[in-house]
């Protein structure tokens, strides 16, 4: 009988899973998830987001059970363990979702791609929903995207036999993969939970979300972050979940429709933005920003952490992150306000914020994370003015995002005391830091600074040149921070799979498509959405990235 191992990554679900499914069709199956230690010990991985991660495990073993298979767990490095499972299993080869998250998972599979090579071992690599290998203009992204939508989900396997002589090892805990509970509140983990979410939305959030979204005590949002960033649902469930509102007349419910919607699009579209760009988890899009200097202050950056600010907005989120991993509470708008602080108003490197923001998010999403925080900082746009975002966090902010204090007041109980009208900017009191700056002057600052780093862009036609490229060194930011396990990063073989777009060897046509996805107004006309492979012109770069 066939018999095909599927590996498991940022995937864990065995609904609208290709590999899952082709696998189950050819005959048995080898269900395996591995535990990593470069990425269980990388400097951006936060316990309570591992935490989370086992509950998924859990709950995706759980669900094999259900249609007759069970998880197979191993524990090593991938290039080791998957080789070996093949030879001690007899399987077939290894079915996969390319992963482009991060640069260690790229080098990762080049390593596995070369090692089961050199033994005759046998891979398959499936395009994960929404992304594509080949580099297309946004528009064609945007319909690509809506057509992987629509299209019909995977059927679940409706059983699935997995050998009964493969031997597992236990799903470990916390502490086994050296790990401590940081105390923050685990969300209920799994497909099952990540659909009631869905129905809760559907229910309960949907005539208000479109305009409660920006307020942390509404809880308005669906809570679905850390699932989808471990695929214990796919995107495509959401999106045609969401769909269901379509039917409502209710026009509050379509402007929460659609803003969903679009905040899904958005997510796979930073991912896609680092399929082309890996760069971009170490640095800004343009070279200017990273090479004129930021500043750093350990103190003020402790104070940001800490949530002794002074800004009792930007504290209870300080507070409210490092507490509860940012889900629920934590939407966009707060984590826009806070990442805006540290780098805008600190002047301080974004990479520092996303950073802790990493360690702590429970949804922590590199690509997300990373690029969000360089949005916030300003620093994605090079000409366009309306991306300089500081946020004033003072009495404006409380006002839009928490007009009642009730977010701030249960983080900072020691404010509790106050009035609404004075929570921007209490006056000073024991307990409670007086303001580490001055707005206006900080702000002023920084868009002086902005504006003399875009000086250099205004009239250029092609600001390929300035985009950053991929470092020599690969490694990850912070890594002297904290204990971590970066020896991947600092081997001499840094062949990177898929590799990155070769930016000094980019046919013109090519540059202007990759523009389009970072400046809004670049005229290149939207087609109708095909799968089919662009032909390349002769000579031109050939974007292979699988
Ligand atoms: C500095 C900064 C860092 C961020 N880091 C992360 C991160 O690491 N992981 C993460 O999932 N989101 C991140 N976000 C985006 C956003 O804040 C969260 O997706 C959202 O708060 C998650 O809550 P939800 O699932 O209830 O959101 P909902 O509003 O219910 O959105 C549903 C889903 O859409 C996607 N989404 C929503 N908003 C955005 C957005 N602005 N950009 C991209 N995708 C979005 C997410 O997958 C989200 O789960 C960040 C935002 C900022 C400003």
């Amino acid at each position: 009988m066939n018999r095909t191992i599927v590996w498991f990554r940022r995937d864990l679900r065995i609904a609208d899973h290709a590999p899952l499914y082709r696998a189950a069709l050819r005959g048995e199956v080898i269900p395996v998830f591995v535990f990593d230690r470069a990425l269980l010990h990388h400097p951006e991985t936060g316990s309570a987001r591992v935490a989370f991660m086992l509950e998924c495990l859990r709950s995706l073993d759980q669900d094999l059970r259900d249609r007759g298979g069970r998880l197979i767990v191993r524990s090593g490095d991938p290039v080791d363990v998957l080789p070996q499972l093949i030879r001690e299993t007899q399987a077939d080869g290894i079915y996969a979702h390319v992963d482009f998250e991060r640069i260690y998972g790229r080098v990762r599979d080049a390593r596995l791609n070369n090692a089961l090579a050199q033994e005759n071992l046998k891979i398959r690599w499936f395009e994960p929903l929404a992304t594509t290998d080949e580099l297309i203009p946004y528009p064609d992204y945007r319909d690509l995207w809506y057509a992987d939508m629509n299209a019909a989900m995977v059927p679940t396997p409706g059983h699935i036999h997995v050998p009964t002589n493969v031997i597992s090892e236990p799903l470990p805990t916390l502490t086994d993969v050296g790990h401590l509970p940081d105390a923050k509140q685990i969300p209920p983990a799994g497909t099952q939970a990540a659909r009631n979410f869905l129905q809760e939305f559907l229910h309960e959030k949907a005539d208000r979300y479109y305009w409660q979204l920006s307020y942390p005590s509404a809880e308005a949002t669906t809570g679905l972050s850390p699932h989808l960033k471990f695929g214990a649902i796919s995107v495509r469930e959401c999106y045609q979940m969401a769909q269901q509102l379509k039917a409502s007349p209710d026009i509050r419910v379509q402007r929460s429709r659609k803003q969903l919607i679009a905040r899904l699009r958005w997510g796979n579209g930073f991912a896609q933005r680092f399929r082309y760009l890996p760069q971009l988890e170490l640095r800004s899009l343009y070279n200017i920003f990273d090479d004129d200097g930021w500043a750093f202050d350990e103190t003020l950056y402790r104070a940001w952490q800490q949530g002794e600010t002074g800004f009792p907005i930007v504290d209870a989120a300080a507070r409210c992150l490092q507490a509860t991993g940012g889900w629920k509470e934590l939407n966009f708008r707060i984590r826009a306000l806070y990442s805006s602080f540290l780098s805008n108003l600190l002047g301080m490197d974004w990479r520092y914020g996303a950073l802790h923001f990493m360690r702590h998010l429970i949804d922590g999403d590199c690509p997300i994370d990373h690029y969000q925080w360089a949005m916030q900082s300003g620093v994605t746009h090079c000409v366009d003015k309306t991306w300089t975002r500081i946020y004033n966090p003072g009495q404006v902010a409380v006002d839009r995002c928490d007009p009642d204090g009730i977010f701030i007041k249960r983080w900072l109980p020691e404010l509790k005391h106050l009035p609404s009208a004075s929570l921007g900017s209490p006056l000073p009191m024991k307990g409670y830091p007086t303001p580490i700056l001055d707005y206006k002057q900080a702000r002023k600052q920084r868009v002086q600074q902005l504006e003399q780093q875009r000086q250099q862009f205004l009239g250029l036609e092609n600001v390929v040149p300035h985009l950053s490229r991929l470092p020599a060194s690969l490694l990850p930011f912070g890594a002297e921070r904290f204990d971590t396990e970066v020896s991947w990063a600092t081997t001499s073989d840094h062949s990177l799979f898929p590799p990155p777009l070769d930016l000094d060897a980019i046919a013109p046509y090519q540059a202007q498509a990759l523009r389009t996805w970072f400046v809004a107004h670049v005229d290149v006309k939207p087609r109708k959405a095909s799968r089919r492979k662009p032909q390349p012109e002769p000579g031109d770069l050939q974007l292979s990235l699988l």
